[in-house]
This record gives C-alpha cells, structure tokens and sequence, in this order.
C-alpha cells in the first residue's frame, strides 16, 4: 500500500550563552542558557509502514540507524505511549554535524515528534511535545520549541526571547569528538566566569548587536577548549579576521562567529576552510 510523506526539518541551535549553576541531586546541572535557531538543517521524512517497527534511512554513516539514533526513539516513544500498531520509516538527510555541540541530534527528535504528531494526526500541543521532548534529551524541548530562548532546570524551562538581528553565522568543527558528560563534570564551581545572561537577554530586546557579541559566553568553552587547542586555534582565527562575536557552542567542539557583513562572513569562511574540513555560513533563523 502508498502511504502519504509527511516532511519536516530539523535546524541546528547555537548557544548565545552558557552557564552553570550548580550540580544537581539527579546528576545533572542546573543550566541557565540563551539558545537560538539557525538556518542549517537536517530533513526528515516520515512514512506509515505496514510492518510494526521503527525504520530509520540515512546515508550518513556517523549516524546509528537504530535506538541509539534520538529520532528513533523519539518515534518509539511517541508510538508505545499512543498505542499505533502500524510502523514508521524515517529518511534522515544530514546536513548538521554529528556531536557538535549544535544539538543535531535533538533536533532530528524534536522533528520526529512534529512529525509523528502529525503523521498519526495525535492532536498533541507544542508543549505535550515539549513535555515528551524532555524524557529525551535536556536540548529536544528546546528544538520543539524553536526560535530563541532562555533555558533554565537542566535545558526544559523555556522563555521566549525575541530573535538576535539578522546576520550571519559562521561555524568551524573541528575534527575531535568531546562527551558532553565529561565536559559537565569537569566544571569547577571554584573558579568559573559567569556569562552576564541578563546583559545578552537585554541586548535581545533592544536588538543591539554591538552589545549581544560582547555578552556571549559560555563557562564549557575553556574547558573543551584546554583539551583540544583546535578550539582556541579557530576562536583566534575568527576574531583575527574580523568576527564580530566569537563563542564555542554548547559542549563543543564546533565554534561560530557571529558576523553583521556578508563580506567579512566570506572572508572568514574562506580563511577557516584550509584549516577545518567542516565549515558553514549561514543566517539566523527569524
Ligand atoms: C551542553 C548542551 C547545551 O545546549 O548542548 P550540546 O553540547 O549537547 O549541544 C546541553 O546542555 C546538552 O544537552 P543534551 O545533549 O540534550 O544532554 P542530555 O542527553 O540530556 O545529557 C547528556 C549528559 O550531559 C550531562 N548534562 C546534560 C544537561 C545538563 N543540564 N546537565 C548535565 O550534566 C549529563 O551527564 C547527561 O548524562
Ligand atoms: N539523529 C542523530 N543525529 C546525530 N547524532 C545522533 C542522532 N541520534 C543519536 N546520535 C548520537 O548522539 C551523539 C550526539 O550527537 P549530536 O546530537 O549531533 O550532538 P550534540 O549533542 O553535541 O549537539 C552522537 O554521538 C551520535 O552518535
């Protein structure tokens, strides 16, 4: 039988801000941090398959095709909890990178359970899907929810913030792999550098560019950043050839510059490109 495609996309987040509380009872860490969309996206189709599993396609082979993959199991879940007897097949085209530190993966399951909901037609809210984002991962209400936010607990209490001017994003990763729990546990509580979060979340409101560049920060940069000089290698190049406001993004590796002019944008992506063999320029998404 033919089954109607239902298509979604997946965009990558960047974090305008990170920082750390505290170590929490459960083992995670309370985070306060500005997160926000931009226009590097993965594409995922979703198909009703007549046998009862949970398919996933993908030509990329960093990415497991089975309940490792977050978009996997965000469809299983999706499906045990409503109680579908039919399968789902999912094609996953992979733009973002893999452990990046631009929640790739938390996106392709944000985007499965937009897409799920709709394939099923389960009727489920925007924060439903949040709520089952988080028995995820601390990143997939986030990418349920999209655009640009503050995010307190350990990622999942969202406040919507208005989006960063329009400019442009260029991003480097480099070729090193970091865990995000390792770089968590390495925070040390005696000696960190808060980001001024209200500053950045001020900037947004009176879209002052100037300002939101100087209140980036992030307490994992100098952390994956002492265990792989890649990171500190592409953070001065990028501020040498002209980025307007330079961060490394979540736990890393991937740093990005954020940049008002398209020809200073292309200047940068130029001079990282014989450095880095992944390198984007993209716009924010509005
Ligand atoms: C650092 C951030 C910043 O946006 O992003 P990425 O670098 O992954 O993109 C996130 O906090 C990552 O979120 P996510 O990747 O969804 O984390 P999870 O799967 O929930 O957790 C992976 C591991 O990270 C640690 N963890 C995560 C979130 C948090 N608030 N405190 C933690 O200590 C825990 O050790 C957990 O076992
Ligand atoms: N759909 C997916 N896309 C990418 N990686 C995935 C996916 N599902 C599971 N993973 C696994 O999750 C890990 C983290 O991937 P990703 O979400 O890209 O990075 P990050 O959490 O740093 O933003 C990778 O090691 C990868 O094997």
């Amino acid at each position: 039988m033919k089954h109607d495609m239902i298509y979604e996309k997946a965009p990558a987040k960047i974090n305008l801000t990170l920082d750390v509380l505290h170590k929490r009872d459960d083992g995670y860490h309370e985070v306060e941090m500005i997160m926000t969309t931009i226009d590097l996206a993965d594409r995922l189709s979703f198909e009703k398959i007549d046998s009862n599993k949970v398919e996933i396609a993908s030509e990329n082979r960093f990415v497991p095709n089975d309940q490792r993959n977050l978009a996997y199991q965000a469809a299983t879940l999706l499906k045990e909890r409503f109680n579908i007897k039919q399968g789902i097949r999912i094609h996953l085209d992979k733009n973002i990178p893999v452990a990046a530190g631009l929640a790739g993966g938390s996106s392709d399951a944000a985007a499965t359970l937009r897409g799920v909901n709709r394939l099923y037609d389960l009727r489920l809210t925007n924060q439903e899907l949040q709520e089952i984002g988080a028995e995820i991962g601390s990143d997939v209400p986030f990418c349920v929810m999209g655009g640009t936010a503050l995010a307190k607990g350990r990622g999942e209490r969202l406040t919507a913030l208005p989006s960063p001017p329009a400019c442009w994003v260029v991003l480097a990763k480099p070729n090193i792999g970091v865990s995000t729990k390792d770089i968590y546990e390495k925070v040390d509580f005696t000696n960190i550098t808060h980001p001024k979060t209200q500053a950045a979340v001020k900037a947004l409101e009176s879209q002052d560019f100037k300002s939101l560049c100087e209140n980036l920060g992030n307490v994992l940069e100098p952390i994956t950043a002492s265990m792989h000089r890649e990171v500190a290698q592409i953070k001065s190049r990028m501020e040498k050839t002209g980025g307007d406001g330079v961060l490394m993004s979540g736990s890393g590796p991937t740093v990005y510059s954020l940049v008002a002019k398209e020809e200073k944008a292309n200047r940068i992506y130029n001079s990282l490109r014989g450095f880095c063999s992944e390198v984007y320029a993209v716009r924010m998404l509005r």
